[in-house]
């Protein structure tokens, strides 16, 4: 290992610090107050926030999150599996997968804890003054995306002596991100005692008036879907995409997952398996929304047979995907 030492922040969303409903109310507060996340004016939007949905959703959340609950770590499957990740890149780039310089890797949440301070800060007193900020998101949405370089921007703006940042971009189109797909799903498929008829491809959904606005997270969706297809030989038929999470009344991209299983349960499709590529972790909406809620949906309805697939979380195929971002971005530094 040679030079000064260049750090890694790997960021995901965010998730509550416990199973319980004031722990939930927190995490969730913090996250919906975000002005990236929902785009409601203030002043309708923190009444309803505060006097409805923070007294309501936290209790029927924590239900969920108690479910998923990692005990032997203590934490939530969001948190524990970026650890995860963090952990082996670091293990990875130690020996020397990534380049000849010291590296520093270490993982950071948007909302709650890590938080975004303490990461750029326990990278900067291990010497890194040079940082890679890679947020865990393959489609680029301005609730995910640009909330995390407003942030770190943020953090920054206190510093007076700041370090040298790069940021990664979206990887929707990255053919090692379509390759650890590709492989992940050939994996998990081979090891289902029936074979799916429709596999359906879940990205977390997002009113249509932000599309509409700009952001380019539906067609990035899309063409992770149609680079899969071409990488699996499916075809549109076979691999199929559908937006989950839908919150609140407004319209949301289509179609909805949840309606998506159940017509294809009344079209007579009976196995269906589905995958949800634009996690990079498991999580609540991964093991319970689409595991729990739209299994029970589909099943329902008519379907006999019916697989969630793991998300690629710190799987071979995964930590490949996240040492080729990262040695990708980190070209020149290391
Ligand atoms: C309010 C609107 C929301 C937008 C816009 C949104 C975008 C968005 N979210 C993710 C990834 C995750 N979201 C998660 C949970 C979650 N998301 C919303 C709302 C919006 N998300 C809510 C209210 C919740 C909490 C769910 C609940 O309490 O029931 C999570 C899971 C976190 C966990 O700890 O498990 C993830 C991950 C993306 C990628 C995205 C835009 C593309
Ligand atoms: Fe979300
Ligand atoms: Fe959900």
């Amino acid at each position: 290992m040679t030079g000064r030492p260049v750090g890694v922040l790997l960021v995901n969303l965010g998730t509550p610090e416990a199973p319980d409903a004031p722990s939930v109310r927190r995490y969730l507060a913090e996250f919906l107050s975000d002005p990236r996340v929902v785009e409601i004016p203030r002043l309708l939007w923190l009444p309803l926030l505060h006097g409805v949905i923070l007294n309501t959703r936290p209790a029927k959340s924590a239900k969920g999150y108690e479910h998923i609950w990692v005990k032997e770590t203590n934490e939530s499957p969001l948190k524990a599996y970026t650890r995860l990740q963090a952990e082996k890149l670091g293990a990875l780039a130690g020996a020397g997968a990534l380049g000849e310089a010291a590296i520093h890797v270490d993982y950071a949440m948007r909302y709650g804890e890590p938080a975004l301070a303490e990461g750029v800060e326990a990278l900067m007193a291990k010497g890194c003054e040079r940082i890679l900020i890679l947020p865990l998101y393959p489609q680029y949405a301005a609730s995910t995306t640009a909330t995390a370089f407003d942030a770190i921007a943020r953090v920054l703006a206190g510093m007076r002596r700041q370090p040298t940042l790069r940021f990664s971009p979206p990887y929707f189109d990255d053919p090692a991100y379509i390759e650890a797909l590709a492989e992940s799903l050939r994996e998990h498929l081979g090891l289902l005692d029936f074979e799916p008829e429709v596999v359906l491809a879940s990205f977390h959904g997002l009113p249509q008036f932000q599309i509409d606005r700009g952001d380019p997270y539906e067609s990035q969706c899309e063409e992770t879907v149609r680079l899969l297809r071409a990488a699996m030989g499916m075809d549109e038929k076979r691999l199929q995409l559908s937006f989950q999470s839908r919150f609140g009344r407004a319209k949301w991209i289509e179609p909805y997952t949840s309606e998506k299983a159940r017509t294809l349960a009344k079209e007579g499709v009976k196995r269906l398996a589905i995958l949800a590529p634009g996690f990079s972790a498991d999580c609540l909406e991964t093991i319970e929304e689409l595991g729990v809620e739209i299994r029970d949906e589909f099943l329902a309805a008519g379907g006999e047979k019916f697989a969630r697939l793991s998300c690629l979380n710190d799987s071979e195929a995964g930590m490949r995907l996240l040492a080729s971002l990262a040695r990708r971005e980190l070209a020149g530094w290391i």
